[in-house]
Parts: C-alpha cells; structure tokens; sequence
C-alpha cells in the first residue's frame, strides 16, 4: 500500500467559456489510511475534488496524484459514491451487487456488500428504481464497499439518509475501514456526523484550501478566546470575532501565550468549521506537509 493516498499541487480546474476555476492552485497530501473530511460552503469545489481523485475528469492545470498514480491508472483500487449515486433503474438489488462482483472479480467481498443491504432490510429482487433515495444510497455503498477499495471517495454520501440509518451507516463504513485501512474521503455538510468519525480535515472555499491537515492538529492550532472587547488580539491571527458589549468572543490561531485576562477554550470540529464560513477572508492553514506548493 502506497503512504500518500492523495497528493495534489497547484490543482485547478477551470469550467465554461469563462473558464471559471472551480478549484484554484489547491495543494493538499492526505496519508494513506485517513478518514478525511471535505467541507466548505455550496460551490466551493468539493464535488470538483472528488471527481478529480475519481479520475472522472481532469485538471487544468496542476497534478493529483492517487495510491501514488495518475487517477484513471488505479480505477479499479478505488471506489467513488457520487453525489446523485448513479445505478442502473431496471436492475434488481441482487442484480447490482452480481454485476459489481462480476465486474470486480479479484477485488469483490460479498460479505460486506450483503451485510449493508440486509442492515436496510431490502429486498433482494426489488428494482433499483423503485427504491427511496436513502435505499439507493444504501445499495451505491454496498456496491462501493464491495469493491474492496483502497480509497473510497464518498460525495456527501449520507445527505439522504434518515437520523438512524446514517448513524448506523457510518458506524458500518468506518469499522470497515478501519478493519481494512482503507482511506475513506467523505464530503459532507453535516459536520457533527464528521466529528468522531474522521481524523484529516480539509476545508475548500471558492476553489481553494482553507484549512488541511491532521484533525487534532488543525484543532489544537486554534482557541476560542473571550476577553474584553478592548483588549489587544495581536498578534494572534483572528479567524472571526464577535463583540457583545464590553465582551469579545474570538476564534484565533494563537501566536504564543495569551495576555492576561483572557478565558480560552478548544474549539469543537463543527466551531471550526462555521467560524470559517462565515470568515471567508481568513488565512489558510496547511498542516499536512504541502505548504510549498500551497504558495
Ligand atoms: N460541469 C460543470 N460545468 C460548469 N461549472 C461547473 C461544473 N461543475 C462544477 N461547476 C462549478 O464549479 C464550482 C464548484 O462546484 P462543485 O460542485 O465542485 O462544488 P461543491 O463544493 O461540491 O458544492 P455543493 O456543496 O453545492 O455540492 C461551482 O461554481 C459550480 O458551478
């Protein structure tokens, strides 16, 4: 197993006449055996990425480099759930998973595959098309699972799914992983079903890295600091500040110690993730090595 799972520098892709850059000079390593969360706002390239590492389309300009490879060379390795999870309609559930068996015959594992279709209780000759959208997501992982990938990219996979079969769908997903180290790269906009399940974190906005790296990393290099509203910040970095009164609550990246007077916490993943939406002019932070080429 190759221990860079996805390496991409200066990646851009540019769409439509206007050649608009979904995903601008991005640069981002994800090590083998993560579970990366991809969060951002609508637009901000997520899907983009994820069709990238699929090798379903191709930069523009820039590198992305899978399982150590150019995409399209190690198809058969990975596995991609796409957001709209495209299944044949006529075909039966027990249809989809022999044709995926049949079409990954040195790689498939009918174990896990049957296991997520009966935890959804569904029936093995049901029509795909006549399935809910949660069922067909259920059916697209058993399908992606199946394949016993090495990476699996997952676009926002459980955005259909209700409360107690998403919960129970992850818990599946990543035991499975983690049985197998399979690298698992999850776009989603429900940060707290992220939170637990993931340890990298890379945060997109209007095409480009935000924040990247380690999750535990990212975290511990930010505070929420609350303090009086006249009271210096520098030279903290800021991400976003909120005043109250005489009080100032802040999430920054910490410069050394704190003056006096101020309390601090840690920020949660999903605190994190919000204070940079609504700051979308904060800094990028790269803590996974591609610093260089982030520049
Ligand atoms: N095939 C395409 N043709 C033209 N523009 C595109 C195409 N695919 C994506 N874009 C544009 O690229 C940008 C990024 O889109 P992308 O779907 O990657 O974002 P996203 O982060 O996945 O968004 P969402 O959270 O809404 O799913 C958007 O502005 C979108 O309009």
């Amino acid at each position: 197993m190759t221990e860079t799972a996805i390496e991409a520098a200066a990646l851009t892709r540019r769409f439509g006449r206007r050649r608009t850059a979904a995903l601008d000079g991005c640069a981002f390593r994800l090590p083998a055996g993560s579970v990366c969360a991809v969060v951002g706002p609508n637009g901000a390239g997520k899907s983009t990425l994820l069709s990238l590492a699929a090798g379903l389309a191709r930069p523009t300009e820039g590198t992305i480099t899978v399982l150590g490879q150019a995409p399209a060379a190690v198809r058969e390795r990975l596995a991609y759930v796409a957001q709209d999870k495209p299944l044949h309609p006529q075909l039966t559930v027990a249809d989809t998973l022999r044709l995926g068996r049949e079409l990954n015959p040195r790689r498939w594992d009918d174990r896990v595959a049957a296991r997520i279709v009966a935890e959804g209780d569904l029936a093995p000759d049901a029509k795909i098309r006549t399935l809910s959208g949660g069922q067909r997501t259920r059916v697209a992982l058993a399908l992606a699972l199946g394949k016993r990938p090495e990476l699996l990219l997952l676009d926002e996979p459980m955005a259909d799914l209700d409360p107690l079969a998403r919960h129970q769908l992850m818990a599946t997903l990543m035991a499975d992983a983690a049985e197998h180290g399979t690298t698992v790269v999850m776009s989603s906009h429900v940060v707290v079903e992220l939170d637990g399940a993931c340890d990298h974190l890379l945060l997109l906005g209007a095409g480009r890295v935000r924040l990247a790296g380690p999750l535990d990393d990212v975290l511990a290099a930010h505070r929420i600091v609350t303090g009086r509203a006249d009271a210096p910040l520098d030279p903290h970095t800021v991400v976003e500040s909120r005043t109250t009164g005489r009080q100032i609550t802040a999430l920054i990246r910490p410069e050394g110690a704190l003056g006096d007077g101020w309390q601090s916490t840690a920020p949660t993943l999903e605190e994190l993730v919000l204070a940079h939406l609504r700051s979308p002019e904060a800094p990028a932070l790269h803590l996974d090595d591609a610093r260089e080429a982030a520049v």
